[in-house]
């Protein structure tokens, strides 16, 4: 059956609100096969992969999945926490730190956490919550800049469940939150600590965020502007001296020319151009993860390091910082005004349904049940 039957009690339910923190995934462990089925799923992803499923297959299986998963274990392993994959265990605590904001504040929401790849399965989740009552649900794909690659993608699969569903829960997501003043000064906020704690700093502020092939923005992918706009508000906050703040993009993937400039081969030539220290920051990641501990903070430090410059610093992502927790707390709010729970005007335990309406849906319920099982 398309469509999946639908209770008739969940007619006199009082609305609950949800919010889901989504995430890209990650492999379950940090092993050859976990790390296999994490990259096939992902890897195969037309928004990901835009080539054509008879070139890019054979390709994929061939070659990229019998090779790279081993050499990605290993550095996964490199970088895996007690509790599991640095991905995985900041946005579960993200999200659990603002279930315990929104619930000291007196909204009675619930906050839950999904992967686009992967464990915990965004579909799935959104099955859980629409069965446990959840009428209003608000997605907070954690990408701050909107690419196709990473936003959309989330949101397909949204849409997908949505038109799986008879009975469609309200349904609002964030698209990008590149400019916003919060996420901006915890950004700040960021740097400021560390600088303090360096005592010094960095004679460059490289901002390296995630690359994208290059046809992306001529094909019209806001992301590569997005990139730009959260570095020059960044630049702008902590009120750099003009040249010191560098723009780059990471974690090419394949031979295709992808955004530039790229940012190890930056860092080899600010070495050469005589530049001995560097303080490294990646505001596109919002948690910690393979591409921030490794990439960055092991790879590009000993090619910095090995070109000449002295001093490698990298800056945590936001993870669980205060400043950010707090901007998180208020874009999560932005997306749940008036709806039921937040404590916003149009909001109320029973909004759009009078107390006699749920007493008449409640008997209606009761007398479908009764005829049900009298039929059986
Ligand atoms: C932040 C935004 C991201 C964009 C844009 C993005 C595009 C993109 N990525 C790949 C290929 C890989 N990315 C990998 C890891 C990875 N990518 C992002 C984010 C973006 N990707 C994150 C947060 C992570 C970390 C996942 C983790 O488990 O920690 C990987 C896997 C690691 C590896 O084997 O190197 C690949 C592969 C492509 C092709 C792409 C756009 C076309
Ligand atoms: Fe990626
Ligand atoms: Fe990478």
């Amino acid at each position: 059956m398309r469509f999946a039957p639908e209770p008739a009690y969940r007619h006199g339910q009082p609305p609950r609100t949800a919010l889901v923190l989504i995430n890209l995934g990650t492999p379950d462990a940090p092993d050859t096969p976990s790390v296999r089925r994490y990259l096939a799923e992902f890897l195969s992803d037309p928004r990901v992969i835009e080539i054509p499923r008879l070139i890019w297959w054979p390709v994929l299986h061939g070659i990229i999945l019998r090779v790279r998963p081993r050499k990605s274990a290993a550095k996964y392993a490199s970088i895996w926490m007690e509790e599991g994959s640095p991905l995985a265990v900041w946005t579960k605590r993200q999200a659990d730190a603002l279930g315990e904001r929104l619930t000291a504040q007196g909204q009675d929401v619930t906050v839950t956490w999904a992967m686009r790849y992967g464990k915990p399965n965004l579909a799935t989740v959104l099955d859980g919550l629409k069965a446990s009552g959840h009428s209003h649900i608000a997605l907070l794909p954690l990408y701050p800049q909107y690419c196709a690659a990473t936003t959309a993608t989330a949101v397909d699969v949204a849409a997908a469940w949505l038109s799986r569903q008879r009975h469609q829960p309200h349904l609002r997501w964030l698209r990008d939150y590149a400019g916003d003043a919060g996420y901006i000064a915890a950004l700040a906020a960021r740097v400021r600590a560390h600088w303090a704690t360096q005592g010094a700093r960095g004679e460059r502020l490289v901002m390296s965020f995630h690359g994208m092939p290059a046809f992306s923005l001529d094909k019209g992918d806001p992301y590569h502007c997005q990139c730009y706009k959260t570095a020059r508000l960044l630049e702008q906050a902590l009120e750099l001296a003009p040249g010191t703040a560098v723009v780059t993009f990471q974690s090419r993937f394949g031979r295709a020319k992808w955004l530039q400039p790229y940012t190890e081969p930056t860092l080899v030539k600010l070495a050469g151009q005589g530049v001995r220290s560097v303080d490294v920051i990646c505001p596109g990641f919002v948690a910690d993860c393979i591409e921030t501990l490794e990439e960055i903070n092991m790879e590009a430090r000993e090619a910095f390091l090995a070109a000449g410059g002295t001093h490698f610093a990298y800056i945590p992502c936001l993870n669980d910082s205060p400043e950010w927790l707090d901007a998180l707390t208020a874009l999560a709010q932005q997306q749940i005004a008036g709806w039921p729970g937040s404590g916003t005007p149009g909001a109320g335990p029973v909004a759009g349904e009078s107390a006699v309406q749920r007493e008449r849906h409640a008997a209606v319920a009761a007398a479908l049940a009764a005829s049900n099982t009298a039929g059986r």
